[in-house]
């Protein structure tokens, strides 16, 4: 009885087929069936637990490569930086297409469909998914968010000795947050030590949902090897054999199962019965299906306990979490887990409508292409007259630019994700971000380690666009009809923003200087290309010292940066110590400062003024409630992530009525370009404080533009900028001399596990010596995206697990934790958690972990802030 994987589902399909197959046919339904053939997948999980690792057998048993490639040989293909091959992590996030089924296994065209999906699995026919391996380790976080936005689904990786690690925890609610269906994969189910029940029982506490187990690990009981898997959904075992590569599998129904495993056959029996349990409590269709079969739980068709689960994993707050096994390294369980992801993932049809922005409006892409008023385009006024119909029908397509990569061979890729529309070799784009066109010449599929040309990338699909010069990550890219380069898109689709994420603040930061002078343009270029790359770098020049800043969100992230740029493009620069990014705020405020530039630039006399006031930011660092600040249509307000306000007060030229402009701005200028000059000027003012250099934060900048008294013939957008950087670095001077400006410094929210025994030294390290303060111990790490009380706390003595060969003490089962394991959430200065994970190792003999996330900024007290002054100077 030995069999390559396809046959097994066969067998499964052919069991349970019983009615005819009609098959939708008509052309219109062509795009939609496509569609539903399409999976856009994630593999989410804690740093190790094995996502590259399992990634590599998806691609070699879907026959996108011909070898399996080993993270610990340095040979995947999603780990494709050298940086990731060398460190073995996974850094930039890869996608990826394959088939699954494989291509030459599917028995229907690509438009046909079964009728009926009760009757017939969605696994026995090919589907076209797209795979995003995402990083695991915390300094990642924001590459992760961003992978989330796009993602239809997602598989989330457990290590099975380890169990739920907190970063599995952090990013299992962050997807939930962007509500995508989850499945769980508990990995490592060969390694000693695994505990399959205990991990199930944990998912079920930690995670904040009822784990539905759909497998069971087969032992080989005398010494509990893993050999296989235990379907309780067809009630089958499968034990894999033969050929190292994983690809045959020996099939035995229950009954055989009963004559030679008759406890291994129990124990599916008794999880059939417990999931049908469960997915009745959750699902009125179960309850249908278990009358209709008489209320025998083996009785119910494996196709009917698919549909059940599908159902609940795409309920909204998602409940019920599908729980698979397996070892990838062993290649055990990745054809059924690649099954599962078919089978009760969704499609992009099945997905909410993305969100979308409008200036400060936000809503769905649908409410837009539907001319809803909560997101139209046209000034409340012009929507009873229905202007705003003709300039939405004019939006073509509509794309997320979710990654740029750059690629030794192929130059910059970069991945969008089309929401709307189809983006057309060829076609040209607008970027909305930018505020630019630019021509799209050529379009990819990405399958492995092959790229292949296509004509077009269509609604719900992910591809690649190859040449494109400005696009950075993180863009929104649109297609609208009659596009020139040098017009702009109808209405207010210049500002449509698709799912914008917010940017933590950078918390690190390094200088970079060239070797050389002839250096210099190539370090530049490449530091463009990185900032492309990733959003969550960011770069300061300091106009005095000449240095070249670049920021990151963690000494990893910078690291990785750095090899980058010196490994990957050759950069020939020096670059100095990773140092913590803290801020200087104001503590005091100053008079109106008028300054007029009047300098010859670039050969041409040029003249500028601005009247410029600054004062300490009024209400606290909350970013949310700044973007809901309005200002009124004779004043501008820019906002930053360090909490300061650009305010412009501009009287006498109304936002929404350009035709009085003329009146008061030379006719080479326009309000929009001299708002973004002045917006440019005072933000560099701002990058650099007068206490240390360090951005100033938290401030408010009061800024008067008189049209009479600052704008000369000579006025241009340069002199603009120009002055407002001297006035408003001239004000922040003036305000810190007459009252020192504060620093602030980055305050961690912290989550450590640690086992009981080492829990006192833990805290005592954490409050007495590193000055953090204890938030909670055992409680959920709700860090702030789900409120704590939102989330339902499960029994851990009302899941079903099987027993585990060699079960531990059950000690820490009760509360959800590993044997006697403590969770501790803590805030702690940044400056005090450099090199704490070698610390926490020492307290804890080398088993306590933990994840940490930007909680804010915090005023340090003088005694401190003199302290850190210090230690800088030593170093200078
Ligand atoms: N014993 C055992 N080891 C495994 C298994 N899967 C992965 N590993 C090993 O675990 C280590 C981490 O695997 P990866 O696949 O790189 O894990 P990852 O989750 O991609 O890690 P990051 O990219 O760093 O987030 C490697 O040494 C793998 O060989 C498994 O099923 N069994």
């Amino acid at each position: 009885m030995r069999f390559g994987w396809v046959w097994c589902v066969r067998r499964a399909v052919r069991h349970n087929v019983n009615a005819p197959q009609r098959l939708l046919s008509s052309q219109a339904n062509t795009q939609h069936a496509r569609l539903s053939r399409t999976r856009n997948i994630g593999i989410i999980a804690h740093i190790d637990a094995g996502k590259t690792t399992t990634t590599e057998r998806m691609l070699y048993y879907s026959g996108h490569t011909r070898r399996i490639g080993d993270v610990d040989e340095g040979s995947t293909v999603t780990d494709f930086l050298p940086a990731e091959r060398a460190r073995g992590i996974t850094i930039q996030s890869a996608a990826i297409t394959f088939h699954w089924p494989p291509v030459n296994s599917q028995s229907l065209n690509e438009e046909q469909l079964p009728q009926s999906f009760d009757i017939t699995p969605r696994s026995s026919f090919s589907h076209n998914i797209n795979l995003i391996d995402t990083p695991g380790h915390a300094d990642f976080t924001f590459e992760v968010l961003r992978s989330l936005r796009v993602l239809d689904g997602a598989v989330c990786i457990l290590d099975g000795v380890a169990g739920v690690e907190a970063q599995t925890e952090k990013v299992w609610m962050q997807a939930g947050h962007y509500s995508i269906p989850r499945i769980i994969f508990v990995n490592k189910l060969d390694r000693v030590g695994a505990a399959f029940s205990r991990t199930v029982k944990e998912i079920g506490v930690r995670l904040h949902g009822w784990p539905a187990v759909c497998q069971i690990p087969w032992w080989k009981s005398a010494n509990g090897v893993f050999v296989g898997i235990g379907d309780v959904i067809n009630l089958r075992g499968m034990l894999w054999q033969g050929p190292v590569d994983g690809s045959q599998i020996l099939a035995f129904s229950l009954q055989e199962l009963e004559v030679n495993h008759n406890n291994f056959a129990t124990e599916i029996k008794k999880a059939r019965i417990a999931l049908i349990e469960l997915l009745s409590e959750h699902d009125d269709g179960m309850v249908e299906a278990f009358l209709e079969h008489d209320e025998n739980h083996l009785a119910i068709p494996g196709t009917q306990i698919l549909e059940s689960l599908r159902r609940v994993v795409l309920q909204p707050n998602q409940s019920v979490i599908p729980v698979f096994g397996g070892a990838s390294f062993r290649n055990i369980g990745v054809q059924p887990l690649l099954d599962a992801v078919v089978d009760l993932l969704p499609s992009p049809l099945e997905r909410p409508d993305p969100e979308v922005s409008l200036e400060d409006r936000s809503g769905t892409l649908l409410q837009l292409l539907n001319g809803s008023p909560k997101m139209a385009l046209a000034a409340p006024d012009d929507i009873k007259s229905n202007r705003i119909i003709p300039e939405i029908r004019s939006l073509l397509a509509c794309a997320l630019a979710f990654k740029v990569v750059s690629d030794a061979k192929r130059g910059i890729l970069v991945y969008v994700r089309c929401y709307h529309g189809s983006i057309a070799k060829g076609s040209t784009l607008f970027n909305t971000n930018l505020r630019t066109a630019e021509r799209a010449p050529r379009l990819l599929k990405m399958y492995a380690n092959d790229a292949v040309e296509v004509e077009s990338i269509g609604e719900g699909q992910i591809g690649v666009i190859l040449g494109l010069k400005y696009a950075r990550t993180g863009d929104t890219l649109i297609v609208y009809k009659n596009m020139n380069y040098k017009s702009q898109p109808p209405g207010g689709l210049n500002a449509l923003q698709l799912r914008p994420i917010h940017v933590p603040p950078p918390v690190f930061f390094t200088s970079i200087e060239p070797q050389s002078l002839a250096e210099q343009k190539n370090v530049q270029e490449s530091l463009s290309i990185l900032l492309r790359e990733d959003p969550s770098l960011h770069l300061s020049v300091d106009e005095e010292s000449g240095q070249t800043h670049l920021a990151g969100m963690g000494d990893l992230h910078l690291e990785i940066a750095r090899d980058r740029l010196l490994g990957d493009f050759k950069a020939k620069a020096r670059i100095g110590k990773i140092e913590i990014g803290y801020r200087e705020t104001l503590t005091t405020s100053t008079s109106l400062y008028t300054y007029v530039l009047d300098k010859s630039i670039a050969g041409k006399p040029s003249k500028a003024g601005i009247t410029v006031a600054v004062a300490p930011a009024k209400e606290a660092f909350d970013i949310d409630s700044m973007r809901n600040q309005k200002v009124d249509q004779f004043s501008t307000m820019f906002k930053t992530d360090d909490g300061n306000k650009i305010i412009i007060s501009h009287s006498n030229l109304s936002k929404h009525d350009s035709s009085t402009h003329k009146n008061f701005i030379p006719s080479h200028l326009s309000l929009p370009n001299i708002l973004s000059s002045i917006h440019a000027g005072a933000s560099a003012a701002l990058a650099r404080g007068p206490l240390n250099g360090f951005p100033v934060a938290r401030t408010e900048v009061h800024i008067t533009l008189d049209t009479a008294a600052h704008l000369f013939p000579e006025t241009t957008t340069t002199a603009i900028s120009m002055a407002a950087r001297s006035a408003v670095a001239s004000s922040l001077r003036t305000a810190c001399d007459s009252s020192p400006n504060t620093l602030m410094e980055p305050v961690m929210r912290v989550t450590i596990f640690v086992n009981e025994s080492s829990l006192g030294s833990v805290i005592q390290d954490l409050s007495s010596t590193r000055g953090g303060q204890v938030i909670s111990l055992d409680g959920s790490d709700s860090d702030a995206t789900i409120p704590d009380d939102d989330l339902p706390r499960i029994n851990p003595a009302q899941i079903y697990a099987p027993p585990d060969p060699f079960q531990c003490s059950m000690g820490g089962v009760e509360s959800g934790l590993s044997d006697s394991q403590r969770q501790i959430v803590a805030r702690v200065p940044l400056k005090e958690m450099v090199g704490y994970l070698n610390r926490l190792r020492a307290l804890t003999g080398g088993r306590g972990t933990f994840v940490m996330s930007v909680d804010g900024f915090e005023q340090m007290g003088s005694q401190r802030q003199k302290e850190v002054l210090d230690a800088m100077k030593e170093f200078v």
